[in-house]
């Protein structure tokens, strides 16, 4: 990753700072460019949707903002301070957590296991406080996220649907509070009733000043739930607006142009 643009940024006025920021952000696979210097930010406490066609580039820049893939340029920008993410535990750590289908789960272990996956609450003794780390993981599954179809913590994650996993995921996110949940299309495959659990909590966080990405090709969705929109296209940003700025009409005809 290029080190020249990593001085300070500078923000014209005080508590304008973004959470996050990309500058002129490329990625080369081979010969084909997927990533040709894309700039974008997250303010606090806004959804962001990540829009374009299949292709456009929206997972490669998902997988730079988790730091799972480095970019070959460009820098980034935490809180207006210069990270380079070499890897997803330094993205996590950040505050940063992603949401993919398979969001990393252990099929062989338990929903409540899966939540606390490197994090295990540990009791007085030093033993695993599975009672209270079940209790947690059914008050989160229910309450916040409500999977149809998870009726225990106990389950095992390897008997679960992509969309419960992914619910699983969620629960996961949810119960440790990033600073920035990454959402690589998640209602692809979670029951309507789950989307709007989702979209519920994408708005409660919203208002205690967390951020979302939302990365999907429903359009419908994406208008329902995020503050801004932004458009890849082949690799580059083609359009940017604020939710009073454009329509759902106009977000379709600009993906299916681009
Ligand atoms: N690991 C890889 N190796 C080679 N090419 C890749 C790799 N990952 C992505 N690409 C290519 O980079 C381009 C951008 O892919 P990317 O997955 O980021 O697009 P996308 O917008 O997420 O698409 P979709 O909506 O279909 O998921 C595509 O042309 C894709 O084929």
């Amino acid at each position: 990753m290029e080190t020249v643009a990593a001085k300070q940024p500078e923000y014209p006025e005080e508590g304008t700072v973004p959470l996050l920021e990309l500058r002129d952000i490329k990625k080369r696979y081979g010969a084909l460019e997927a990533l040709k210097g894309v700039s974008l930010h997250v303010k606090r406490a806004e959804i962001l949707a990540l829009l374009g066609d299949n292709g456009a580039g929206k997972s490669t820049l998902v997988k730079i903002i988790s730091g799972v893939v480095p970019p070959d340029a460009g820098s980034m920008f935490w809180e207006g301070r210069p990270v380079t993410l070499k890897s997803h535990a330094e993205a996590t750590a950040l505050g940063i957590e992603t949401i993919y289908q398979d969001s990393a789960l252990v099929d062989s272990l338990t929903v409540a296991r899966n939540i606390f996956l490197g994090r295990e609450l540990v009791g007085p003794f030093g033993f695993m406080h599975h009672r209270k780390m079940r209790a947690i993981a059914s008050d989160v599954l229910q309450t916040i996220v409500a999977i149809e179809g998870i009726d225990s913590p106990d389950k095992l994650v390897g008997s679960l649907s992509g969309g419960q996993k992914q619910a699983v995921a969620i629960a996961r996110a949810v119960y440790f509070k990033r600073t920035l949940l990454v959402l690589d299309e998640p209602t692809s495959a979670l029951a309507v009733r789950a989307t709007e659990a989702l979209f519920e909590y994408l708005r409660t966080l919203r208002s205690q000043g967390l951020s979302s990405i939302l990365v999907t090709h429903n359009l419908y969705d994406a208008y329902r739930i995020c503050d801004r929109f932004i458009i890849l296209s082949h690799g580059e940003l083609v359009f940017e607006a604020s939710r009073s700025e454009t329509s759902v009409a106009e977000l379709t005809e600009r993906v299916s142009r681009s």
